[in-house]
């Protein structure tokens, strides 16, 4: 087997991701660039614009950020330092790169970054109802944020009513975990090789959800308005068919909080049906294709490295043996799996940046003059690949996560992985992603074993998408650890 790897272009940044962010009309500022455009703005004394590189007229540094613009951010941030300013066409924008910056400006400084930029792919976004991408940052956004967070608490510690499970949560990722085992198998069976991503979604009965999963690497109109639809489908199937005394799924326990009309801490707020869809096509687009992609590359990288493997392999058959499935309450006794989780986040950084933020009022971060509405780019990839953070850090290596008697993660090292942002923004499903992605690996570990055919090439070089995922490859292999049984 041989592996390839070359860098390429993702995110919100590289050419294809879609309409272009445009310079809003009025836009507060044009930016110090090395002193040429520095008529422009007045930066009070003692304090400095955030230095960059010099762009062209109109595109501004667009041409050189088409390619790998995680990896070009990275270098010019050698140059530059950790606050930094480029222009994507006419629109300044600050690049913040460097763990202390990042939870200076985000923590500390919380309030001033936690804006989102008018940007016009934005707007497409449930009509621009969106919590998570409007520009809205005031009182009703944080509301709704509350809201959500308290419906997905609920999910994720509602017992089940129907099975074992301790949770809702669990219960539907054992379900769904082990449909894929049998698809796999039965894949293996008739083809000997497979293209495992494929088979990673949610809700396998749905056409209509894998339509629209199969265009998901699209970011432009369309998509969002066939999504917004199926979504709404959904929400309104919910409420026809919802039941206090049983809670199904997310939808439904963000229903239930809405007609909680006393008492609760969110019950001031009214909240439109629109609302509703608006919140659940952000859980849906922000949850669904990041925990997949997080599976797709941890069984990628277990089936790149056996060694490593072998070893979640042991842990799992040492703590939980072959008699029953792993279940969430496993995961604080399996160190080595949740070592390997963390360096699968740290190593592939599948999502380089966060999504853009802007600032919400006039502010000054390391001394530099940031005014009020400036867009902001987090650069994730740059921090889980710091030199100064990381020893060889393009090594893939989960011992460095462990203590020196590999029985517990180093908090002081896990800490430092940034793929869930940080502060006011930090994603609300992090909790639920990383339960999900714990679970599925390890359900999925404990019954089969994870190859690629000899001899094949595999490229992981991240392929362009908001989330970056390597190419397809069709040379999975697996093996059944052990003959099952029906049901663990
Ligand atoms: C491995 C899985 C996941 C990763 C790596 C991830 C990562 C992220 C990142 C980087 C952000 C942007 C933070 C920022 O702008 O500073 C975000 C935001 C968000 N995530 Fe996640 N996420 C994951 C799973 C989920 C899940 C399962 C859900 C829902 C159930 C979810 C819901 C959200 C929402 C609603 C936001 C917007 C928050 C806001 O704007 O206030 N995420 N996530």
């Amino acid at each position: 087997m041989h592996i390839k790897q070359e860098r390429r272009a993702s995110g919100y940044l590289s050419g294809g991701s879609g309409p272009q962010p445009h310079c809003s009309p009025g836009f507060p500022y044009t930016s110090n660039y090395e002193g040429c455009d520095s008529l422009w703005q007045h930066v009070p004394q003692g304090l400095k614009s955030p230095p960059g590189p010099r762009g062209i007229p109109i595109l501004g540094n667009v041409l050189e950020l088409r390619k790998d613009p995680h990896l070009v951010l990275t270098r010019l941030s050698k140059k530059y330092g950790d606050v930094m300013e480029v222009r994507i066409g006419t629109r300044p924008v600050l690049v913040l790169s460097g763990l202390d910056t990042i939870r200076q400006a985000l923590v500390k400084q919380g309030e001033d970054f936690m804006g989102r930029p008018d940007l016009y792919s934005f707007q497409y976004i449930s009509n621009g109802q969106s919590p998570t991408f409007s520009p809205d940052s005031g009182e009703v956004w944080k509301a709704l944020r509350k809201l959500t967070q308290n419906a997905l608490k609920t999910f994720s510690s509602t017992p089940s009513p129907t099975s074992s499970s301790t949770c809702l949560l669990e219960e539907h990722v054992s379900k769904e975990a082990e449909y894929v085992i049998t698809k796999f198998l039965q894949l293996m069976e008739e083809e000997k090789r497979f293209d495992l991503t494929q088979y990673l979604h949610y809700d396998h009965n749905d056409q209509e959800l894998l339509k629209v999963v199969n265009f998901n690497n699209e970011f432009g109109e369309d998509i969002n308005r066939r999504f917004g639809i199926f979504v709404e489908k959904i929400v309104q199937e919910h409420y026809i068919s919802f039941d206090k005394g049983h809670i199904r799924d997310i939808t439904d326990s963000l229903i239930e909080r809405c007609q909680e009309k006393s008492g609760g801490e969110d019950a001031c707020i009214p909240i439109s049906n629109e609302k509703i869809i608006a919140i659940v096509h952000d859980l849906f687009g922000a949850g669904f294709d990041t925990v997949t992609t997080a599976l797709s590359w941890s069984l990628m990288y277990v089936a790149l490295y056996p060694d490593i493997q072998k070893k979640i392999q042991d842990e799992l058959d040492q703590h939980i043996g072959r008699e029953r499935r792993p279940r969430l309450s496993d995961r604080g006794s399996l160190p080595y799996t949740e070592a390997f989780i963390l360096e699968m986040f740290r190593h592939s950084s599948f999502l380089p940046f966060t999504i853009p933020h802007s600032t919400t009022k006039t502010t000054v971060l390391n001394g530099y003059y940031i005014p009020k509405g400036t867009c902001v780019f987090i650069n994730q990839w740059q921090v889980n690949h710091d030199e100064k953070l990381w020893k060889d850090p393009s090594a893939f290596n989960p011992e460095r996560f462990l203590n020196a008697a590999g029985t517990e993660i180093n908090r002081t090292e896990s800490d430092k992985v940034l793929i869930f942002g940080l502060g006011k923004r930090r994603c609300i499903g992090e909790s639920i992603g990383r339960w999900e992605v714990f679970l599925f690996l390890t359900i999925l570990l404990q019954q089969l074993e994870f190859s690629l055919r000899p001899g094949e090439e595999v490229d992981i070089t991240p392929q362009y998408g908001l989330t970056m995922k390597y190419k397809k490859c069709e040379s999975f292999q697996i093996k059944k650890r052990f003959p099952m049984k029906s049901s663990l």
